[in-house]
């Protein structure tokens, strides 16, 4: 029986290298892997996962109408797929996440999703809260705090390096606007 993971993390964690890795694997060992991210985070161009560390792969989009069961029905109808990779996985609706439930109870493919936890604000993004809830498999990927303390929460900054402590949920960035920290470290930042 196939099953859903969620791998999850603050930013910086080696998520997208994780899931690359993943792929990897799939591919030596002859089988295909399909990798889908988030159609509005295009800090790397649309269409590809890159890490941090310099890998990259091409990457379907997923915009949040899309139905991923319907999707995945079509493309494996055109070839075997072995496991679906999703990265940026926070940005999944709700639907979504059941559509990707679907994919592996019935079409019988691991689905491996890749993600944030929570938002600058300590709140769940949707994809996040319905794959804590429904997948089979939650993996913790770890980075740590300037303090060496494991960093679970991000900070949002301003041009100053301020902590911005109100907004939109979705804002794409990275180390521009972003820093990863420790539970202390974030309330410190933000005057809790
Ligand atoms: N295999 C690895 N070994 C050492 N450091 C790694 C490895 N994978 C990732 N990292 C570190 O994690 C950082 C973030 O990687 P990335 O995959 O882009 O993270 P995320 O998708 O979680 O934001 C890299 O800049 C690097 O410092
Ligand atoms: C915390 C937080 C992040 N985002 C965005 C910023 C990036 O574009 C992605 C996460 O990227 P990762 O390095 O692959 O983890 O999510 C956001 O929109 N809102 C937030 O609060
Ligand atoms: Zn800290």
């Amino acid at each position: 029986m196939a099953q859903m993971y969620f791998y999850y993390s603050a930013m910086n964690a080696g998520k997208s290298t994780t899931l690359l890795q993943s792929s990897f694997n799939y591919r030596e060992r002859g089988m295909t892997p399909i990798i889908f991210t988030a159609a509005i985070d295009d800090r790397f161009g649309k269409g590809k996962v890159s890490s941090r560390i310099g890998l990259q792969e091409d990457a379907e989009l997923f915009n949040s109408t899309d139905d991923l069961y319907q999707t995945l029905i079509q493309i494996s109808a055109a070839g075997k797929i072995d496991c679906v990779l999703i990265d940026e996985s926070q940005f999944l609706t709700k639907d979504q996440v059941y559509q990707l439930t679907e994919v592996v109870d019935k079409l019988d493919i691991p689905v491996l999703c890749y993600g944030l936890r929570t938002d600058f604000l300590g709140e769940l993004f949707e994809g996040s809260r319905y794959l804590l809830s429904w997948a089979d498999k939650l993996v913790e990927l770890k980075t740590i705090c300037h303090c060496g303390r494991k960093a679970n929460m991000v900070i949002r900054q301003d041009a100053k390096g301020n902590a911005i402590a109100g907004g939109n949920q979705v804002e794409i960035g990275g180390n521009d606007l972003y820093v990863s920290v420790c539970r202390a470290h974030y309330k410190e930042a933000l005057g809790l």
